[in-house]
């Protein structure tokens, strides 16, 4: 039986944690967000305030959820913060041994009877439920970005994950008015087995000459109708996620034709993260983005 969510921690204010913030607080749940600096947390309420206001000038809420959703979200830069909440989602980078610290720190303050969540895009949600103290109480809810306008939500099982669990995380999807695709615990779940193989072939079609960004990117969405070009949505996903992605796919999948085209391990070796550094394979510094190859 579903256990009924009231208080959310989200752990990472990044392009993520302050999307799911964001559609929780105006589904009407208390938010607590936390990351690793007070600037971080600044930045990411200013990010919300800005998509609020924009729902609020394009008429799709009032003024008064606005204000009332910013209320419920508040910050900490601390773990312990986070313990009284009913359900903590983690959203912080995409490393196992970031996530099983933060899991292994967490656990020590969080209230024995809360669930606890990863957002993570690829890896094992078995093996991080083993870093925690509760398996049969964790679970993989896997949101798209960007959050407040994607429709789905990924719920992954592990193998100790119990009905409970799962049952009360399909209900939480439900409330922030999202629908859900169950996926067996396997690298990279569904939509990232088979979104990411093909950006990492867009990638290497730039690689090998095929073409150059402005004509892939251009012959994907015109030509297959994609709302962006597989190397603008490399960008906006943000390239350490992607190579991470693709590491645990050729990790776990122990198969050739996942290999991280070496252009994007050469990317994130630059530090050209995509959209979230200001350049990747386009150059967003300027007034529109150029892209760099
Ligand atoms: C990596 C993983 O683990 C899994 C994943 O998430 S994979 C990525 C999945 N996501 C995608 O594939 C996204 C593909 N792109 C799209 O669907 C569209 O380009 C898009 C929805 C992002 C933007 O749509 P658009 O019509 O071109 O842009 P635009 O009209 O400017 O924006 C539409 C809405 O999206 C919002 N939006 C755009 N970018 C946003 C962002 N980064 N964060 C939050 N909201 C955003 C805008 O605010 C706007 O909302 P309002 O209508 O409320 O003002
Ligand atoms: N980007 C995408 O399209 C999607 C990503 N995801 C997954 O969501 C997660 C987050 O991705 P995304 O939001 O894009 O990443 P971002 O890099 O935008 O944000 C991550 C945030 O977490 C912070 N952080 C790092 N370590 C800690 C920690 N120990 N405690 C608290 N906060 C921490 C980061 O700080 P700092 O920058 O200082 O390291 C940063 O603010 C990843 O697991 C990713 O795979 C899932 C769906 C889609």
């Amino acid at each position: 039986m579903a256990v009924t969510i009231k208080k959310v921690g989200v752990i990472g204010s990044g392009q993520m944690g302050n999307g799911i913030a964001q559609v929780a607080a105006l589904a009407g749940l208390d938010v607590v967000l936390n990351d690793v600096s007070d600037e971080h947390l600044k930045s990411a309420m200013a990010t919300i305030n800005g998509h609020l206001s924009r729902q609020v000038a394009r008429q799709a809420i009032t003024e008064d959820a606005r204000k009332k959703a910013l209320d419920r979200i508040t910050s900490t830069e601390t773990l312990d913060g986070l313990s009284d909440c009913d359900l903590v989602i983690e959203t912080a980078v995409e490393k196992e041994e970031v996530k099983r610290k933060i899991f292994h720190e967490l656990c020590a303050v969080l209230k024995p009877e809360a669930i606890v969540a990863t957002n993570s895009s690829s890896i094992s949600i078995t093996r991080l439920a083993a870093s925690t103290d509760r398996p049969e109480r964790f679970i993989g809810i896997h949101f798209m970005n960007p959050v407040p306008q994607m429709e789905l939500v990924e719920l992954i099982r592990g193998i100790a994950t119990d009905d409970m669990t799962f049952d009360t995380a399909k209900e939480f999807v439900g409330k922030l008015g999202k629908q859900i695709a169950v996926s067996e615990d396997f690298p990279a779940f569904i939509v990232n087995r088979i979104l990411l193989p093909m950006i990492n072939e867009a990638i290497y079609t730039l690689y090998e000459g095929v073409g150059n960004v402005e004509a892939i990117d251009a012959a994907m969405k015109l030509g297959a109708h994609h709302p962006m070009g597989p190397l603008e949505l490399a960008d906006f996903i943000g390239l350490d996620t992607c190579l991470s992605i693709m590491q645990v796919l050729h990790e776990g999948l122990a198969d050739s034709k996942y290999r991280p085209c070496p252009l994007l391990v050469k990317y994130v070796e630059a530090g050209w993260l995509g959209r979230k550094t200001q350049r990747g394979f386009y150059d967003y510094r300027g007034d529109k983005p150029v892209p760099t190859r």
